[in-house]
């Protein structure tokens, strides 16, 4: 009895001093070892978040990103704070570097480029893959992105062979057939809104379907289904922490769910596997590549069934989130980034036609690649890359303990201004017009959306292609724009997506046209003189004029749909030509008039017109009396007051009946001021009003700049006269309109007297002609983005904007006979766009025709078709 009294008490001291040593051990990991971690980096300058007993930071963290997806954000690319609100707000709390607690674990966040390439440019094992465990290893196993050390090295020869450059070319007709089975589909949205990310879904299945696995996407559809499912049980267990040993004997409703998950994806690729036949081992797809490693004669080299699956799951994956983000945020930008997506289409269309891209080809898309870049940049599908400190290190000045984490954040690289400017979060793909190396001035670290160093994904090629050949079957087809019912929030699940997808609008008809305009009018081709009629460019033929780059000059078009005309109409015009020029001589020769037909001998011929009147004559002649006579009427119902506070028309009538014979002003005069009144004040505001909201409806990033003003300024309530003169984004959005498209597009002078105009001498008579919308599109003045929508150029003014030129700016004109209108115009401008912008959301309609022309103001051909949603 004893005996079992002694033995009782030993066993319960055992277990007690057992749960003190485990007490003692959880209290080291849980508090000390933090504490001391954070001092010791503390000591070197590092701070962060403090440690919070177990949770470390992770509520603060889950608390922040749950926040920023309340609230939607404006159109702006400037994102972290809404993607990862804890790196946007601590990094400028504790500076570029930081250290937080993913629970226990302590993470330094870095962004410095420097030292990025010192982690990721590692070889000997210092910075290693950590073994993710948990649900992330039920979805990727231990395939390429999480493998280490010899099995490494294998696996990624294998994927390198299956997706380096030369295999690509071999995966091309595979990309085109996904995407063709894709448009087929869109053509039910023609005319129609639709959702692209998931339409991109289906489609970069079905493309690593076909390229890494030889079968189509129907065949791996449950292995994706199973692995989106697996995908969101573990982003909404990113934040959770098990307590360490029940977590080992209690499984909760995700764990069983995602065991199943593990074992349905595992029987479904074995199945594809054992379906596939293994060919000779190389030249075949990456499953190919694969089996014939898995019966590889030397057992040494041979990898196991287990390793073969997680393979497949870890391209499944990879292959298809990743590239289905780059294209849903590269479609984004182009949809509100319109001039880029026609810049885009011109390279398209002029490279491959109608038909579909070719490999070749596709190495020669310049202006898609810099896009890629730009929405890699700031749009980047992977956000952060994780290493695992193996052993203590030195980083710059840094010394690192053991196991601690190291995250890389290349969002917030791309996303950093000190790198990047001022202008890091405007969509700007010409920041790669020379290159990455240009771009990031040889910093190799600041653009690393692929990461670097000897993991970098195994897709950096594979991806661009495959966006290339999409994007551009894309652009033969459609031009699109935002839907206003999309909503922007960016956000992290695994990868970087748009919470609620995209919605476009596409068009209604498939879209078949080439415009020559661009090319033709482009300085880049053409030279700085582009605007200029200099027939001496085609001295030596056309081939000499254009370099012999036939998408640069093509009037009737290239290829088999070249215009049959083309030869007759040349010699018709030629015909035409020589025998005016046999009797006419064009009497004002003037620089500038190219667009003025005044010239012709026929329009002024003044003696012929007084005795013969044209069908036009007679019909002017009759609306003249008609008006004169219908607004007598309107002054004789005015009662005119005491001449002054009363609108215009009692201020004339005041005048008319001036008691100071020689003030007074005539009736003829009086009927012609209404006249001029009423043409005046509505043609040009109608033009300005019309344009702006063209403008608006493509530039949607601005369209919602200005409605945050306006809600901000007057809520849902009217405009105030006070409020108006404080919309300042509004009032840079119509300069911006006026300078892009002057409703009144030229000033006419005539030369009274013989005249000194700076060196010149002007003779009497001369017709002056002041080109200010050939002024507000000059690149001299301007700079070269003239022809970019820029209402920032106005933020501080208009004399900063011109820098002090006061004539560079002039669409009202300038001096005495400066418009009368020129505040009452902006002041209706403002109300009516404040109240437009208050009710709805508006993008462009497919219909739309943008084709600008003179009718005395300029304006568009046939109007302007916008698609209203509530704004
Ligand atoms: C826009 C598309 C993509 C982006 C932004 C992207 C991003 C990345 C990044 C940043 C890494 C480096 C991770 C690290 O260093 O820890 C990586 C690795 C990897 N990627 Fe991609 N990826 C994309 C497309 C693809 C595609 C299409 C595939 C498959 C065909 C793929 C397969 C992989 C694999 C297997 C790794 C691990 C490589 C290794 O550790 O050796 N990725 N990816």
């Amino acid at each position: 009895m004893a005996a079992i009294g002694i033995l009782a008490i030993c066993l319960s001291c055992s277990l007690c001093l057992y749960f003190v040593l485990a007490l003692i051990r959880q209290l080291n990991k849980l508090w000390w070892t933090p504490i001391r971690i954070q001092h010791q980096m503390h000591s070197q300058g590092i701070s962060g978040p403090p440690y919070k007993f177990f949770y470390g930071n992770n509520k603060d963290v889950s608390n922040m990103k749950k926040e920023a997806m309340v609230k939607p954000m404006d159109l702006s690319h400037d994102i972290l704070y809404k993607a990862q609100p804890h790196i946007h707000a601590w990094i400028k709390k504790y500076g570029k570097n930081f250290l937080l607690w993913n629970g226990s674990h302590p993470e330094l966040i870095v962004t410095e480029p420097e030292l990025i390439k010192e982690i990721l440019n590692n070889r000997d094992n210092t910075y290693v893959k950590e073994k993710p465990g948990g649900y992330i290893e039920k979805l990727l196993g231990d395939g390429l992105v999480f493998s280490t050390g010899e099995k490494w090295t294998k696996m990624r020869k294998l994927a390198n062979n299956a997706f380096h450059a030369e295999s690509l070319k071999n995966l091309v007709p595979a990309m085109i057939t996904s995407a063709e089975v894709m448009l087929d589909r869109w053509k039910i949205y023609e005319g129609k809104e639709m959702e692209v990310f998931e339409e991109f879904t289906l489609l970069t299945s079905e493309v690593i379907s076909r390229t890494a696995f030889g079968s189509s996407y129907l065949e791996g559809r449950n292995i994706f289904e199973m692995l989106t499912k697996l995908t969101m049980i573990t982003a909404r267990n990113t934040y959770q922490l098990r307590i360490p040993v029940i977590s080992k004997f209690y499984k909760t409703k995700d764990d069983i769910e995602a065991d199943e998950l593990e074992k349905g994806i595992y029987n479904r690729v074995l199945e594809i596997i054992k379906n596939t036949e293994f060919g000779s081992g190389t030249g075949g797809h990456f499953l190919q590549l694969l089996l014939t490693a898995h019966h590889d004669a030397n057992v040494s080299q041979r990898i196991s069934i287990k390793d073969l699956v997680d393979e497949c799951k870890t391209f499944y994956f990879a292959g298809q989130e990743t590239t289905n983000n780059l294209l849903t945020w590269s479609v984004f930008l182009l949809s509100i980034h319109t001039d880029w997506q026609e810049k885009a289409r011109q390279e398209v269309l002029s490279l491959f036609g109608r038909q579909n891209p070719t490999p070749d080809g596709i190495t020669k898309l310049n202006t898609m690649s810099m896009i890629i870049n730009e929405a890699l940049r700031l749009y980047p599908p992977a956000i952060s890359i994780l290493r695992k400190v193996e052993r203590k290190a030195t980083l710059g000045k840094l010394t690192l303990p053991a196991n601690l984490l190291v995250n890389v954040s290349n969002f917030a690289v791309h996303h950093d201004p000190d790198i990047w400017g001022e202008d890091v979060n405007l969509f700007k793909p010409e920041r790669f017009s020379d290159g990455v190396a240009k771009a990031t001035n040889n910093n190799v670290a600041a653009f690393i959306p692929f990461g670097m160093g000897p993991r970098i994904c195994v897709g950096s090629n594979f991806t661009p292609t495959e966006a290339k050949v999409v994007l551009s079957m894309i652009l033969q087809r459609y031009a699109f724009t935002l839907s206003p019912t999309y909503v922007h929030l960016p956000f992290q699940l695994f990868t970087l997506r748009p919470l609620n997808g995209v919605q476009l609008t596409l068009p209604a008809n498939l879209l078949l046209y080439i415009t020559t305009l661009a090319p033709h009018h482009d300085p880049k081709i053409w030279g700085e003189d582009v605007h200029l009629f200099k027939p001496e460019r085609f001295l030596e033929g056309i081939a000499k004029a254009t370099n012999n780059n036939i998408a640069t000059f093509f009037p009737f078009g290239i290829g088999p749909g070249t215009c049959v005309g083309l030869n007759f109409v040349t010699t018709e015009v030629k015909i035409a030509l020589s025998m005016i020029l046999q009797c006419y001589a064009f009497p004002f020769p003037q620089p500038m008039s190219t667009h003025n037909f005044s010239f012709l001998p026929f329009a002024h011929n003044m003696e012929f017109n007084k005795f013969y009147k044209t069908k036009d004559d007679i019909e002017a002649d009759e609306l003249e009396k008609g008006i004169y006579n219908r607004v007598l009427e309107i002054i004789k119902n005015t009662e005119f007051g005491s001449g002054t506070g009363g609108h215009f028309l009692q201020l004339l009538l005041t005048a008319h009946h001036d008691a100071n014979v020689s003030q007074r002003i005539s009736i003829k005069d009086l009927v012609d001021e209404c006249k001029t009144f009423y043409f005046a004040g509505q043609e040009t505001t109608n033009n300005l009003l019309t344009w702006s909201v063209f403008l608006l409806s493509i530039h949607t990033d601005w369209q919602e700049k200005a409605r945050q003003e306006v809600l901000s300024l007057f809520g849902r309530q009217n405009p105030t006269p006070d409020g108006i003169t404080k919309l300042n984004t509004m009032s840079m959005i119509i300069n911006e309109a006026l300078r892009l498209y002057p409703p009144a597009i030229s000033i006419l002078r005539k030369v009274e007297r013989k005249a000194t105009l700076g060196k010149l001498t002007l003779p009497a008579n001369l017709l002056v002609n002041v080109s200010n919308f050939a002024v507000h599109h000059d690149p001299d003045i301007w700079g070269e983005d003239v022809n970019l929508f820029k209402p920032e150029r106005f933020s501080d003014g208009v004399a900063k904007a011109t820098n002090n030129n006061v004539a560079a700016f002039i669409p009202f004109g300038m001096g005495p006979r400066i418009c009368v209108g020129s505040n009452f115009t902006p002041t209706e401008a403002k109300v009516v766009l404040s109240m437009i912008l208050q009710r709805y959301a508006f993008t462009l309609s497919p219909t739309y025709v943008h084709l600008p022309f003179q009718l005395f103001t300029l304006r568009p051909l046939n109007g302007v078709q916008s698609m209203m949603s509530d704004g």
